[in-house]
């Protein structure tokens, strides 16, 4: 059994963070492991209060972990300010962690901010020269790399300012396409004004580029924790031994599954099923 880490928030909506992680690791046939970096009041509706926890309390998880168990992968999810981004970049190198997979959380899917803005240099310099792989959301990847989130950038530009900051991996994901991206690449296969046909993600490792591409769901628009849960999937996969692409590849056929079957669990955003692969009817 291979062991992987997520250090994330805690969503008590059940829908994104730690939760999301942690169903998606035990489903994915690996040992999960969670270090909290925030707690959330959240529900599908939103994000109604967030306490970020002291860097000591985030240290003395760390710690008391990587002292006893060996990692195969680990994720970031919300590191919510620079000090906890720091200490989680220090803790990777301290313990020479392979596999670090950071999806470099900033918003919810409601519009609430997750991580404070002078993170952002933290990220770029110490954290993503050790990543195996980053994976940022269209818009996320466009604030990092220095663009207006309203800006129509093509996502091979994206990607090549992305890959400069030194992950061996970035994938930008198309999930949250916006309007003004209809023209460009990462949504070109659109047919209708408001949808694009194609959920497509793009994997770049300074070469190549490789598109991941799935139908888009429209009835799954808005679901709550796809970015946490694909994460945690790569990072699942890694651990098993899986190739970078082959990880991206398996994780976007889960995601896919659990998007096809996503529910309404609360008023608000729809929420990922997790157990779409599992044989028995009641969670089909
Ligand atoms: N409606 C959809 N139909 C098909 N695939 C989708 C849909 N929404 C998201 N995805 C896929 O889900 C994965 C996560 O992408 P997304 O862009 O939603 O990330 P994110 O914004 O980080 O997620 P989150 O909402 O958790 O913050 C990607 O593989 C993306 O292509
Ligand atoms: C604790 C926590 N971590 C991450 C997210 C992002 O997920 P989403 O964009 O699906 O709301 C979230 N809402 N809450």
């Amino acid at each position: 059994m291979q062991k992987v880490l997520t250090i994330a928030g805690s969503d008590s909506g059940g829908g994104a963070g730690i939760q999301a992680d942690l169903k998606t690791m035990t489903v994915n046939q690996v040992y999960g492991a969670a270090i909290l970096t925030a707690i959330t009041a959240q529900n599908t509706l939103g994000v109604q209060g967030v306490k970020v926890l002291a860097p000591e309390v985030v240290n003395s998880q760390l710690e008391s972990v990587l002292r006893d168990i060996d990692f195969a992968a680990l994720k970031t999810g919300m590191l919510a300010n620079a000090r906890i981004t720091a200490l989680v970049a220090d803790k990777v190198k301290k313990y020479n962690l392979k596999n670090l997979v950071v999806d470099p959380v900033m918003v919810a899917t409601s519009g609430d901010l997750l991580l404070k803005e002078n993170a952002l240099d933290i990220y770029k310099r110490e954290l993503f020269p050790q990543a195996e792989i980053i994976t940022p959301n269209l818009t996320e990847a466009k604030i990092l790399a220095g663009f207006e989130p309203t800006t129509v950038v093509p996502g091979e530009i994206l990607a090549e300012k992305l890959i400069n900051f030194g992950s061996k991996y970035v994938l930008i994901k198309g999930g949250h396409f916006e309007q003004s991206d209809q023209s460009t690449e990462l949504a070109k296969n659109s047919t209708s004004k408001t949808f694009p046909a194609q959920a497509v993600d793009l994997l770049y490792d300074g070469c190549s580029i490789k598109r991941f591409t799935a139908p888009y769901l429209e009835s799954a628009y808005n679901t709550h924790g796809t970015g946490c849960s694909l994460s945690a999937a790569i990072a699942s996969y890694l651990a098993r031994d899986y190739s970078v692409p082959a990880a991206v590849g398996a994780a976007k056929k889960f995601i896919t599954g659990a998007l096809k079957h996503s529910f309404k669990a609360g008023a608000g955003s729809r929420v990922l099923n997790h157990f779409w692969e599992l044989e028995y009817d009641k969670v089909k």
